[in-house]
């Protein structure tokens, strides 16, 4: 267990890439041209937990329009060998057949994740998936399957990152605004 010291200087010596004041003026936008593609759809909000739950959280109060929640819990390996393989420890207990969902997580970053949790959805009869991030990194390792969501807050460099629901260590994910460890 990392100690409080240490956790501590990390977000001191941590470059920030986006205010929370920044990140609020991103999440507005998202819940505008959400409100603008699926209002009219009563769709079903799947949170990707864990790191899905700050901008969902923080975006659900901006959307007033009718919708239902869930979450899925779904994190990849982070092995080399098992790359892009999720493991799942829990899955939608909406149904799903018939319905527009909007998966929403922290990051699109090789995008395996999300790329995976859209196929069950459809596999499950899903009408439409939609995917929101706060988060889209720039880098040339993005999956195939899953090239850029359809609603993004903002873009950053290919760095590590955390706040906003991202981790440093399974800590600080309650960081507010979007932090880069120092290169
Ligand atoms: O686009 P990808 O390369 O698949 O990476 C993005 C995923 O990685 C993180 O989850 P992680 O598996 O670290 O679990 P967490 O949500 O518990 O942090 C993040 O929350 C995304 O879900
Ligand atoms: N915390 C964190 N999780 C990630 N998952 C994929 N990329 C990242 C990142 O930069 N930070």
């Amino acid at each position: 267990m990392e100690s409080l010291n240490e956790l501590n200087q990390v977000l001191a010596d941590a470059d920030c890439l986006a205010t929370q004041t920044e990140v609020d003026a991103c999440l507005d936008r998202m819940a505008t041209n959400i409100t603008k593609g699926l209002g009219d759809t009563m769709p079903l909000i799947l949170c990707v937990m864990r790191g899905g739950i700050v901008t969902c959280g923080s975006l659900l109060p901006k959307l007033t329009f009718p919708l239902q929640v869930d979450y899925v819990h779904a994190s990849r390996y982070r092995d080399k060998d098992r790359g892009g393989e999720l493991e799942w420890s829990v899955m939608p207990q909406f149904e799903l057949k018939g319905r527009v969902i909007l998966l929403v997580d922290d990051i699109l970053d090789e995008g395996h994740t999300l790329a995976a949790i859209k196929a069950h959805c459809l596999e499950a009869g899903a009408a439409s998936v939609k995917t929101a991030v706060l988060v889209d990194k720039i880098h040339d390792r993005r999956s195939d399957r899953l090239t850029k969501a359809d609603y993004t807050g903002l873009y950053t460099p290919d760095r590590f990152l955390f706040g906003a629901g991202m981790d440093y260590k399974g800590f600080w994910r309650n960081a507010p605004g979007i932090y880069a460890m120092p290169e």
